[in-house]
């Protein structure tokens, strides 16, 4: 587990933090490690994020996104059914509150992927909660995973990469931070610290 964590490995808390967010630039992983993850797992329970962005090629409504259009998102916001919000790269995207909500009242594993505006924000709204930094292993591995992706054109790349550029120097507002060189090892350990394995 060492190979992984970056940092000193923090004490654990008085009380189990039941909501985990894992956060890190576009093209680090993140959602490549949470499906590992909840292949062998998939009692640890995903938010959905609802998003103005539109779909990619195999996305799924309600699977990956909800993927709504810009008046609906005003009504979600306006409405306060938004744990979290935020602007990434040209899009919008939010936590929906009551199913993060109705999973933590029933004691089971939550995780958020989100980016670090939403983090900062559930950090305020939900002290209990544990902020996880997912790093690449250096700035040309992230490069190469994003643009190797091949999902996005070269000027939303650009975009991405210069939020990753301020992502990247908000690490230390993190809990935790893993070194996405493994996904398995990063999976094993991202359970671990949420208490499943
Ligand atoms: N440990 C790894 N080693 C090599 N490639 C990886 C690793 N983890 C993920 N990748 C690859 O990097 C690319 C980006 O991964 P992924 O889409 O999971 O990133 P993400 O952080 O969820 O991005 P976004 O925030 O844009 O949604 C994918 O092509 C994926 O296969
Ligand atoms: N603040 C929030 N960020 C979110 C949410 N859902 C996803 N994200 C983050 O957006 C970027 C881009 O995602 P992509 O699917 O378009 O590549 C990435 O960092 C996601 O983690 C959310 O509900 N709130």
């Amino acid at each position: 587990m060492a190979a992984t964590f970056r940092g000193t490995t923090p004490e654990p808390p008085d009380v189990r933090p039941r909501l985990t967010v894992l956060s890190g630039p576009s093209g680090v992983g993140k959602s490549t490690v949470v499906a590992h993850m909840r292949k062998e797992h998939p009692e640890v329970w995903l938010s959905v994020s609802a998003t103005t962005r539109k779909p990619r090629p195999g996305e799924q409504h309600g699977v990956h996104y909800f993927f709504v259009t810009d008046e609906e998102m005003d009504k979600l916001i306006a409405n306060g059914e938004l744990l979290e919000w935020a602007e990434f790269a040209g899009n919008r995207y939010g936590t929906p509150r009551a199913a993060v909500l109705e999973r933590l009242e029933n004691g089971e594993p939550v995780l958020l992927e989100i980016d670090l505006q939403g983090a900062r924000q559930v950090r305020e709204s939900m002290s209990d909660s544990r902020l996880v930094f997912l790093a690449p292993p250096s700035w040309e591995e992230l490069v190469r995973r994003l643009t190797g992706r091949g999902t996005e054109p070269p000027e939303v790349i650009e975009r991405r990469l210069d939020a990753a550029r301020t992502e990247l120097a908000a690490e230390p507002e993190f809990d935790v931070t893993l070194v996405n060189t493994s996904v398995e090892d990063v999976a094993r350990e991202l359970l671990a610290l949420m208490d499943v394995v």
